[in-house]
């Protein structure tokens, strides 16, 4: 496994490799959702890229990009045991050099949700993964659906921009009682992490809702709202959206006939901790 710390090694190494090149872009601190993308990766590519970097321009000011945690050595030993070929892995420096000064903004896709709560990260997360793109050269990215809207900003991008990669999305990875994996689950106290399956089983109650028939987005709201508002522990709801899982606008009818996927989110918070979780209606 090699380690490289600069965009034109990382370029010229990938320019040499055994194709299908899989890249998995991640910010480090891993676990076992990253390990399921780096699985399905390893398995559909010759050469497995991985690239940890907690990229600063997807923070805004006062978020967590200086606590966000980091665990550097152990992504080591858990990328070597995956078989990983590279970890790219460079220094913010290296990305954003002095005289930096261009943008990647993508359009409706992050109105509301994320791109409502969090102003200028799409700009940073779009900017930062059409870099990694065009340092490695993949054939296939792999992505998370846990990260529903930043899933749907990189399909439109790599679309709209040609990028030439093909962009692979993969299912959420709970623990047992629901709780969507996250790197910043690590904020948790111990009765905020027993209070944050909450999360999921509101996604749940809109969910069954809908598998019994109702179409209207403000009665599937509604479910989940009533499900988030009856735990103590939640502080704030950021928002419950029900959305086109492709284009992200707010659709009135979570109708799925037609292929449509419908996906409902929910961002909320357990004191300090912000977590996010989607559900996606219409997928099998
Ligand atoms: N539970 C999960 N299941 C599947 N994929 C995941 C999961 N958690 C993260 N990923 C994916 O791993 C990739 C890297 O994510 P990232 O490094 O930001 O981790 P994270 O756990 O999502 O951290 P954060 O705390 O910022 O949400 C993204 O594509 C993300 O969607
Ligand atoms: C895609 C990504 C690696 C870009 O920094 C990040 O947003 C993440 O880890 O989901
Ligand atoms: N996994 C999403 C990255 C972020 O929250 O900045």
């Amino acid at each position: 496994m090699k380690i490289i710390r600069t965009c034109a090694e990382m370029a010229a190494l990938c320019r040499d490799v055994q194709r299908p090149l899989g890249l998995v872009p991640t910010m480090g601190a891993l676990h076992d959702g990253h390990l399921s993308l780096t699985r399905r990766a390893r398995a559909d590519s010759a050469t497995m890229a991985v690239s940890i970097f907690v990229n600063p321009t997807q923070f805004g000011a006062g978020e967590d990009f200086n606590s966000y945690p980091r665990s550097f050595e152990r992504d080591l030993d858990l990328l070597a045991e995956q078989g990983t070929d590279l970890v790219f892995a460079p220094p913010p420096e290296e990305v954003y050099p002095d005289g930096f000064d261009t943008w990647i903004e993508p359009g409706s896709v992050t109105e509301g949700q994320e791109g409502e709560a969090r102003p200028g990260h799409f700009k940073g997360v779009a900017t930062v993964v059409a870099k990694l793109f065009s340092i490695v050269r993949a054939d296939r990215a792999y992505f998370g659906q846990k990260d529903g809207q930043q899933v749907a900003v990189i399909r439109r991008m790599a679309q709209d921009l040609n990028l030439g990669v093909e962009v692979v999305t993969m299912p959420t990875i709970r623990e047992a009682d629901g709780l969507a994996l996250s790197s910043r689950n690590a904020y948790l106290t111990t009765d905020q992490r027993q209070a944050a399956p909450v999360i999921y089983r509101a996604l749940c109650a809109a969910q069954e809702l809908w598998r019994g028939g109702e179409q209207d987005a403000g009665r599937l709201r509604a479910a989940a709202m009533a499900v988030l508002q009856a735990e103590p522990m939640l502080e704030l709801v950021d928002y419950v959206s029900v959305v086109d899982a492709d284009s992200m606008a707010p659709v009135e009818r979570a109708d799925t006939s037609g292929g449509r996927r419908v996906m409902v989110a929910v961002a909320a918070k357990l004191g300090q901790p912000r977590l996010i979780d989607n559900i996606i209606l219409g997928d099998g």
